[in-house]
């Protein structure tokens, strides 16, 4: 595995070597965040791609007898799905964990996600009340998924941002289920859902022993919090976190999966 820089470094490169040499930590379930993890954030959220090393690292995990590969994502999972360039077996959850699938060979099997009228009809409402929102604030943009609508922000002006941000959170709290704070965006659910609960569910399915999840944003606290002392939680990028690790880039942090790839085979 490769040595980095930094005394958090170097404890995820022991951590990883103690998950490797111990033949009781399997199955070891991977699981990672995509936008901001995998896949450097863009603009154009259609324009994210998961970095050339990540896909080649994931499609090496994969051949590890015992190594479960998972995505665990805020996309909606027809949107995770085109993007996400991962090997057959791989689990995908997505809308924070409203919606889950596994890649086959020929595409994907997936469950249905169920919203009853009442939820049906709150989601039409948010989509039209979001909608207005956005009318006349430069940069804002509303994205429509199967069980959330998402305002985002990231190219509108700071204090035009600000304010639609602060009319989307209140429309969110009267409205939505939930509401879900991310990187220039307020995603407001009409269902329940969080990674940590989905993640959750996923290991105690595979009966995992050992789970590495790694995220960069606040909707990752989730999943962060709901591991274990025998697992390993990794922060990609500065901000505040329950994270045992941290790394500072998604290039970081596919070169770390790389390593581990190489070390398992
Ligand atoms: O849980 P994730 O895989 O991190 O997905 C969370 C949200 O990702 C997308 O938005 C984020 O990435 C975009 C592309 O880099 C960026 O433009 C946006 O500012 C980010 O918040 C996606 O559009 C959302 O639906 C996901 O919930």
């Amino acid at each position: 595995m490769s040595e980095r820089q930094g005394d958090a470094a170097d404890g995820l490169t022991a951590a990883l070597r103690a998950v490797v040499a111990d033949p009781a930590a399997r199955p070891f379930l991977v699981a990672l965040d995509f936008d901001g993890t995998l896949a450097p954030l863009q603009d154009d959220p259609s324009a994210s791609r998961i970095l050339p090393a990540g896909v080649d690292a994931l499609a090496r995990l994969a051949q590890v007898e015992g190594v479960e590969l998972a995505l665990v994502s805020g996309r909606a999972m027809t949107d995770l799905h085109a993007l996400a360039e991962v090997p057959a077996g791989t689990f995908l959850i997505g809308s924070h964990g409203a919606e889950r699938a596994r890649v086959t060979a020929f595409g994907l099997d997936r469950d249905v996600v169920q919203l009853s009228d009442e939820q049906a009809d709150r989601l039409a409402a948010l989509g039209a009340q979001t909608a207005a929102v956005a009318r006349g604030r430069d940069g804002v943009w509303v994205e429509t998924k199967p069980t959330a609508v998402v305002v985002h922000t990231r190219l509108a002006e700071p204090d035009v941002a600000a304010e639609a941000t602060q009319v989307a959170v209140e429309l969110g709290e009267r409205l939505g289920t939930g509401v879900l704070r991310g990187r220039d965006v307020v995603e407001i659910t009409v269902l329940q859902a969080d990674k940590g609960e989905a993640l959750t569910a996923l290991r105690a399915e595979l009966g995992a022993s050992v789970v590495l999840y790694a995220g960069d944003d606040v909707t990752d606290e989730h999943a962060f919090a709901a591991l274990g002392p025998q697992d390993l939680s990794i922060k990609v990028g500065r901000a505040e976190t329950v994270a045992r690790y941290r790394l500072a880039t998604p290039q970081e942090l596919v070169d770390t999966l790389g390593g581990l790839a190489a070390a398992l085979v």
